[in-house]
């Protein structure tokens, strides 16, 4: 295992850290390949990050954002991510970005599944930049102990693109990024705040199957080295 903490003394502290360090790498990937990507959990966790990343000045034009996962609700539902994002980063500056919904009104989780794994590829690989969050059991991104497809979406053989997950603690079906799509990203964080999710990152950081803590497969087979960003 390879990461690296960040520790701040505010959940304020931490999104404008975390938005520095993000809005730098984004930049970068602008000035270097003309373009930039950047997939974002929901939850939460991150609305003061988003706020305070969607102030910073760069070239947003040619960011594209999309999230590791979503639910399969329309974005008007109060449990979208996309609303999420709509509502706290694509504001202000980031207003210029474009924005890739994992949810299409496709008649089953399954069929968006395959439309957005089309739309992804189009976006290129690695990821810029990769934000994951983490639950209370150990789940990131949709994949969920006892989540329906955790096997195939957590394998390092199955590609990259989306694949649907049902589980019992995650409420509707969702779509999710596989473990390939996030593992190698430029730029890797793993966003957590609270002495509880210490506890489950301390947890998570012993022994034990992937699939009783997902997040172990992130922290322990991960092409990228973890960032892990913490505030109390
Ligand atoms: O279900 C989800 O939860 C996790 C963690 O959310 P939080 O509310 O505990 O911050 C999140 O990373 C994931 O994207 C989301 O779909």
């Amino acid at each position: 295992m390879s990461a690296t903490v960040h520790e701040f003394s505010d959940g304020t502290a931490l999104a404008e850290g975390l938005a520095d360090r993000v809005s730098g790498a984004l930049a970068e990937a602008v000035t270097s390949r003309g373009r930039a990507s950047i997939a974002v959990s929901g939850g939460s966790t991150p609305k003061a990050f988003f706020k305070a990343l969607s102030s910073r000045d760069i070239d947003w034009a040619k960011v594209t954002i999309t999230l590791v996962d979503e639910r399969f609700v329309r974005a008007d539902n109060p449990r979208s991510n996309h609303l999420l994002v709509a509502d706290n980063l694509l504001q202000g500056k980031a207003k210029a970005a474009q924005f890739l919904p994992l949810y299409r009104d496709a008649g089953s989780a399954e069929a968006a599944a395959e439309i957005v794994t089309a739309d992804a590829a189009a976006l290129g690989h690695p990821f810029d930049v990769v934000i994951l969050g983490m639950g209370a059991d150990g789940h990131t991104a949709s994949f969920f102990p006892g989540g329906s497809r955790l096997a195939e979406a957590i394998s390092p053989e199955t590609p990259r693109g989306i694949i649907t997950m049902e589980a019992e603690g995650a409420g509707e079906p969702r779509l999710t990024f596989t473990f390939a799509s996030l593992q190698d990203a430029r730029l890797l964080v793993l966003h957590i705040e609270g002495q509880g999710k210490k506890d489950v990152l301390a947890a998570a950081e012993g022994d034990g199957p992937e699939t009783d803590m997902p997040i172990r497969a992130v922290l322990r087979r991960a092409a990228t080295p973890v960032d892990i960003y913490w505030a109390p």
